[in-house]
């Protein structure tokens, strides 16, 4: 038995990747896991299948995946296609009333809908919402700071209210609810929020037991972009440290790491969107994948 290979692994390998999944799969049931896709980590078709692949999964074994989509690129792309600017102030997207339109649409209309199609080649699992639907979220015009100004960057907000129930009436019919971050002020304004920033904001108002974030890199870097600086864990305290030496990209991403832990959830991930089955890797294993932020010592209440 022992040179037996099976899926290029020896029996004992391969037998040890399923048996050592056990603890992990009994802690994770019948939790929600919030799940962002960045658009940079939607790299090729492969990729995207893989992913969906693994939220099916994840529903299958009674984790109850709730997924946040990102799709920065592809909007890019599209308001080049159409022939509009398009810019970035500390790492958000200034967005006109034309922009706007262009976020919405490529959001919900393109990006949201591709993923919903792939998921439910596994079954009839996923349901493409945005935060318009059933007050899902409630948005405020935001600013950002820029060279140590608050600069007003049109039609951007944070959420400020979340309704879960929309979410929650899927979850509990079975479905894989599929986000697509754009959402009214109080008086009806359509807004655009990053998709980090719409996740952590879910994570919390869900009691999402994890928020896992893929993008494209393999973790969090203390000392960007030394590939020695990668930091396996870091905790809320730590990282409110590290925010403001970040760069832009990964600002909205730790800042929601640290609003979701600070607001309940028990760990917040950043990992390589890039590498197949990611999710997996991070959920099922030992050690886990990526960077791994943790709530403020004192709250801490056993990782894994
Ligand atoms: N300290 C850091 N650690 C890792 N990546 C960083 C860091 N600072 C800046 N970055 C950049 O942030 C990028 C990820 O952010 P972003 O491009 O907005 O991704 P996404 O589309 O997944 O939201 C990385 O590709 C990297 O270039
Ligand atoms: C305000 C703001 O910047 N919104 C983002 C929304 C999409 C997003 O966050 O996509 P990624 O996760 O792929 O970066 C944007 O317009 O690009």
């Amino acid at each position: 038995m022992t040179d037996v290979t099976i899926d290029g692994l020896t029996a004992g390998q391969k037998a040890h990747v399923l048996a050592d999944a056990l603890p992990w799969l009994q802690k994770f049931t019948d939790k929600i896991v919030v799940v962002k896709y960045g658009g940079n980590a939607m790299i090729d078709d492969d990729l995207k299948r893989a992913f969906a692949a693994d939220m099916a999964f994840l529903r299958t074994i009674g984790v109850h995946p709730v997924v946040v989509h990102g799709g920065g690129p592809q909007i890019s792309a599209m308001l080049k296609r159409l022939g509009l600017q398009g810019e970035f102030r500390g790492g958000f997207r200034v967005t006109t009333p034309e922009v706007m339109d262009v976020v919405r649409m490529v959001l919900f209309g393109q990006v949201g809908r591709e993923l919903v199609g792939l998921i439910n080649a596994h079954g009839p699992l996923a349901v493409g919402i945005s935060g318009e639907d059933a007050h899902l979220f409630t948005a405020t015009r935001r600013t950002v700071k820029v060279d140590g100004e608050q600069t007003d960057i049109g039609l951007v907000g944070d959420v400020t209210t979340v309704n879960p129930d929309a979410v929650l009436d899927l979850i509990a019919a079975g479905r894989i609810p599929v986000v697509s971050t754009i959402a009214p002020d109080v008086d009806g304004v359509v807004h655009n929020i990053n998709a980090d920033t719409a996740a952590a904001a879910l994570a919390e108002g869900i009691g999402a037991e994890k928020l896992i974030v893929l993008t494209d890199v393999e973790g969090v870097y203390a000392n960007w972009p030394d590939r020695g600086s990668l930091l396996t864990e870091i905790d809320a305290a730590a990282l409110e440290q590290l925010l403001p030496t970040l760069d832009a990209g990964m600002v909205p991403k730790m800042e929601a790491c640290l609003r979701a832990v600070r607001g309940g959830v028990s760990s917040a991930h950043v990992i390589d969107g890039r590498l197949a089955h990611s999710v997996l890797l991070e959920m099922f294993t030992g050690e886990g994948i990526g960077t791994m932020v943790t709530p403020d010592p004192t709250e801490k209440d056993g990782q894994s």
